[in-house]
Parts: C-alpha cells; structure tokens; sequence
C-alpha cells in the first residue's frame, strides 16, 4: 500500500512576466534586447523577409546607441534596471504572502530572467499547475499576447504539460486601482492641481483594429464602454482604467484626460493609438491648465516609459510650453497594497 502520509498535491506554481529590459545599459546589451524586442511578430507584425532585415540592419543599429544613453539615466547603480529590481521585489513579496501552498517565479519576455528559466523553476519543484500573471493591466497582443505564446510555446515542448491559465486582463480589478488611486492620492495631498493625465503605452491602431471581435471596434465611440464585445480591445481597457481611476480619485470626466505615450514610428507612415501625449500636454498652459498630475497606468512598474518619458521628457515639454508643476505618480512597483492585490488575483484564480 502507498503511504498516505505523503499528499498527492503539489504545490501551486506562479509565473509572473514583465515585458524586459537589456543586461546592462551598454549598446551591446541593449541591441540584444531591441534585436529580441523588435523582431518579435506580435510587436512589430510585418512579414519576416521584411521585419528581420528592417529592424535587425537599420532600426535597431540605429535606436541602439540613444537608448543606451537613457538607459544609463535610469540605470540605479545597486539593483541596475528598475523594471527588473521591481519585479524580483514583488515576486519575493507575493511568495511570502501566498506562503508554502505556492511557488512564485518571475520572468522577462525579453531577455534575463527569461521565462524559460523560470518555467523550468517551477518545473523541477514539480507543481501541480500554473497560473501566468503577465504584468500588463489592459490586454494587448504585443505585450501580453507575447507572453501567452511564449509561455505554450515552451510548455508545449514538455512530454507533461501541466494545468496552465493565464491571467489575462485586470484594467479593473479593485486591488489594482485601489493601489493605483492610494499612490494619486498621496500626490494630490501634496499639492493643487488644475488637471490629471492618464498616459498609456501606445500601440499602433492596427493592431486594435486587427483584435476587433467581429469588427465591433472602429476606433470611435464604440471604445467609450466596456464589455463583452471589446474585453480585449486595448483603447476600451485603457479608457475603462482611466474611468475607474477618475472614479477612485472622486473625479469628473472633464477634470482628467486619456493619452497615448511612446509611439515608435513616424505617425505619418503608421498611425498609433490617439490622443498622443505629448501633443496633448504642449496645448494644456494656454488653455490654463499649468499643474498636471499624470499616472502612466499601462505599468505596473517603474521604468524607462514612466520615469524618463513621462517623469523628466513631459515634464520638460509642459514646462516649456508655460506649465508650473508636473508631477508622474510613481508606479505600483512592491507596494503592499499591490502585493495584496496580486496575491488576491491569485488566489481568486
Ligand atoms: C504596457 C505594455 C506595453 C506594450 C503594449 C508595448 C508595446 C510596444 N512597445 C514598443 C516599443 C518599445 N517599447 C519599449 C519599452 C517598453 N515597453 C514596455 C511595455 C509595453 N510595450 C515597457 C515596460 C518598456 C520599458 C522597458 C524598460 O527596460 O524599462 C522600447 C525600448 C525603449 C526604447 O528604446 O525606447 C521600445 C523600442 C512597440 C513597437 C510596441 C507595440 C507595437
Ligand atoms: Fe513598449
Ligand atoms: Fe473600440
């Protein structure tokens, strides 16, 4: 007879994956990262024969450099790159609150820790399944999308493939915009401001209007709800965050407004996701509006598109414009009301 002391249950494991950042931020490591970033099909989705020599032989020689020089801006001299120091805080964090029952890994999409790695993690401590937070609020098939096929592309390659789901969107779990509204409000009690900006990672709009179930997004007002027909439509996420911000903070629409950040190509050629950010925030001081407080809610971790782009790039742009004072809300990062918010999506899962 088998002992029955034994339990039959493994535990549960638990992969959570941001989006990654280089090694170090010299131009060789970043290149490596731009190289596996921008050659993915899901982040830049033209036809191999196209994207590989585009990216790989012209954008990326190219951006390489730059980036490293803001990547070195960022750079915290200790713990190196912000995205990754976050992630390994959380994950440590969220492994305590979950306690023995789980095994909590972290990975990066691109580059180090890979999420092959951590996969591997959690297959030699034999867990019973696995849940996959990628660390995106609102879907889009570039980040989150990325992630997923990463994940079943590697699991599928076991001759065991475990129990495996994905959490896939949370622009309005309450944990989240509870955590989010906690960190606004503490600004807010620092200081008088005439507007609040919602500044979300842009995408291009074709890669909404390519996720449009049944062509219902147009990009128009069919955005300005939420619900079963755009679940995964990444402009109604992103409007539906900002709403349940604005409601968190006690807002009106009219007291804040919803952009888009970080567009990479000329919009010319390739229109991205609009309002554009940094259009939006040039016209506010005429218009009377001198002290912003912008939230970047597509992160839940600092990095180089919140405390570069949004915290010093907008800042500056504002500033010269006529704006007084702008101030970025920091992100969730290991804050404890985001370790609870986390560790309840689990738990609810
Ligand atoms: C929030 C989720 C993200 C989506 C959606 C996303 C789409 C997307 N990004 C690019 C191009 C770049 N993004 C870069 C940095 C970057 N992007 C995200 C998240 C999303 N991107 C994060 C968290 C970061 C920061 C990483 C860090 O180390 O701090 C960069 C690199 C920086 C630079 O050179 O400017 C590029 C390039 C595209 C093309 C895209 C959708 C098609
Ligand atoms: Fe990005
Ligand atoms: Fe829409």
């Amino acid at each position: 007879m088998p002992s029955s002391s034994a339990s039959s249950k493994g535990r549960i494991g638990v992969l959570l994956v941001n989006l990654g950042t280089p090694d170090s931020p010299n131009t060789p490591d970043v290149r490596r990262y731009l190289n596996e970033f921008l050659t993915d099909a899901r982040v830049i989705d033209m036809p191999a024969a196209v994207r590989y020599p585009l990216f790989r032989g012209l954008v990326v020689p190219l951006r390489a450099p730059k980036s490293a020089k803001i990547y070195q801006q960022l750079w915290d001299k200790d713990r190196g790159s912000p995205l990754l120091y976050h992630g390994l805080d959380l994950q440590k964090l969220v492994q305590e609150k979950l306690g023995k029952d789980y095994l909590v890994a972290f990975g990066m999409r691109y580059q180090n820790p890979s999420i092959e790695s951590a996969l591997q993690e959690l297959r030699d401590a034999a867990v019973d399944r696995i849940i996959v937070l990628p660390l995106f609020p609102q879907y889009a098939a570039a980040s989150t999308g990325s992630v997923q096929e990463k994940v079943m592309e590697l699991v599928s390659k076991w001759w065991v493939v475990p129990s495996i789901s994905f959490i896939s969107t949370f622009v309005d779990d309450p944990g989240f915009i509870n955590s989010f509204a906690a960190l606004g409000k503490a600004e807010l009690e620092k200081h008088d401001y005439d507007h609040i900006v919602f500044s979300y990672h842009g995408i291009p709009e074709r890669h909404v209007l390519k996720g449009s179930h049944k062509n219902y997004c147009k990009l128009g007002s069919c955005c300005n709800s939420y619900n079963k027909n755009n679940r995964y439509c990444y402009r109604a996420q992103c409007f539906e965050t900002s709403r349940q911000l604005g409601a968190a903070l006690g807002l009106s629409p009219e007291q804040y407004t919803t952009t888009f950040q970080s567009r990479l190509q000329s919009r010319l050629r390739d229109p991205w996701l609009q309002p554009y950010t940094d259009e939006v925030i040039k016209e506010m001081p005429a218009k009377g509006i001198k002290n912003v407080l912008a939230f970047s809610p597509a992160f839940v971790a600092d990095c180089l598109e919140t405390t570069i782009e949004v915290g010093e790039e907008f800042k500056e742009l504002f500033e010269e414009a006529g704006g007084q004072h702008w101030q970025l809300v920091p992100s969730l990062n290991s804050t404890p009301l985001w370790v609870d918010a986390v560790t309840d999506m689990i738990h609810r899962n």
